[in-house]
């Protein structure tokens, strides 16, 4: 027997949900997804009308997702949003390369302007080169570090009010996971907040906090979005690839653990001792981005590579345009 959507009872039902069990036809699997993404950002108020907003697209099932459920939604209901894309370029050959290819044509297909920026122009350096020069053991910490503080400054430099990042519920859970096996308590009570880098010139939004992976991959399917999905030649096998997989084994064995994981980040409270202080953000008095340190960790990892680290054989200095010596400097508006 033909089963019909639980929700018009019209069509023929095409999926089950995973978030919800709801046997659904096509068009009201993507009407509730958008729906559900919609009272996300309305009731946590991610954004305001007249902002600019910097969505920062990888070319990755998210981002790209997350792009053309933004562009949707900001027609639809009126936001009133200045939407536009920016990508980090870590320069890995045969891979980001790749990814950026399908980002500038999700520029032409969503109609939002694109805004490339390298970690060769902003740090002298590409990520090959980096893994040419430490190996492959840490490389994820440079890139790491490198792609957060260059999301940061491109944003800053497109003038962007807040930022949008595709990290998914899944992506949260196994955060909450990974800082609960560490026993990062203060990481833990902060790690699932739905706004990061309030006191940050450009605050960043996730609008899909609460979107299931499985359900993003499903929409991007369906609706043959264009998106790239290779993983990074130089992907570790990392405690994030273990805490991924007992997610999901956990909310397979029961639906919803991946909205319990998050809510219970979201129920803790960190319990601050008197004479104990947080750390606040203040500015790297070298590059002049956020940082709780002095010097950023961008900074320090910078220095090391232009320094030449022990037994490499390498010694070189390289700057950024218009900046002091082997140091990241400001990027100006004209870059
Ligand atoms: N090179 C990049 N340029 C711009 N934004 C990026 C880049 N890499 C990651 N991001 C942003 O950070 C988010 C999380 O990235 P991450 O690589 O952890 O996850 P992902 O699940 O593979 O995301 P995606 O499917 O969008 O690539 C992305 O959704 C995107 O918004
Ligand atoms: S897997 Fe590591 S090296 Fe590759 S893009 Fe991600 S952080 Fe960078
Ligand atoms: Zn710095």
């Amino acid at each position: 027997m033909v089963k019909l959507c639980c929700a018009c009872q019209k069509e023929k039902a095409a999926l089950k949900r995973p978030k919800t069990s709801e046997q659904l036809c096509k068009e009201c699997f993507y009407s509730a997804l958008e729906e559900e993404v919609h009272q996300t950002i309305v009731q946590h108020n991610l954004f305001s009308p007249g902002e600019r907003v910097a969505v920062a697209a990888s070319g990755g099932k998210d981002s790209t997702v997350l792009a053309h459920i933004l562009t949707t939604l900001n027609n639809r209901h009126n936001y009133g949003l200045d939407l536009f894309l920016l990508s980090i370029d870590e320069g890995i050959s045969g891979y980001r390369d790749d990814s950026l290819e399908t980002v500038k044509r999700n520029e032409q297909q969503y109609g939002i302007p694109l805004k490339i920026l390298s970690y060769q122009e902003l740090y002298g350096w590409t990520m090959d080169e980096i893994v040419r020069a430490i190996g492959h053991k840490n490389n994820c910490t440079f890139c790491g570090v490198f792609r957060r503080q260059a999301l940061d400054r491109g944003a800053a430099l497109m003038k962007a009010d807040k930022m949008a990042t595709g990290h998914n519920a899944d992506d949260i859970a196994e955060t909450v996971l990974l800082n609960i096996l560490r026993g990062d308590v203060p990481r833990l009570g902060r790690c699932a907040n739905i706004i990061t880098g309030e006191d940050s010139a450009q605050p960043r939004v996730k609008p899909f906090k609460y979107t299931y992976e499985k359900e993003i991959v499903m929409y991007a399917f369906f609706k043959k979005l264009d998106y790239f999905s290779t993983e990074c030649i130089y992907a570790p096998f990392a405690a994030r690839g273990a805490a991924r997989e007992f997610v999901k084994d956990l909310e397979m064995a029961r639906p919803r653990a991946i909205c319990d994981l998050i809510r219970s980040a979201e129920e803790f409270r960190l319990d601050v001792k008197e004479g104990q202080t947080l750390p606040t953000a203040g500015k790297c008095q070298r590059c002049g981005y956020i940082s709780s340190q002095d010097v950023c960790k961008a900074c320090v990892l910078l220095e090391g590579l232009n320094k030449g680290l022990p037994n490499l054989g390498i010694s070189r200095t390289r700057g950024t345009k218009g900046g002091k010596a082997g140091l990241p400097a400001a990027v100006d508006a004209s870059t």
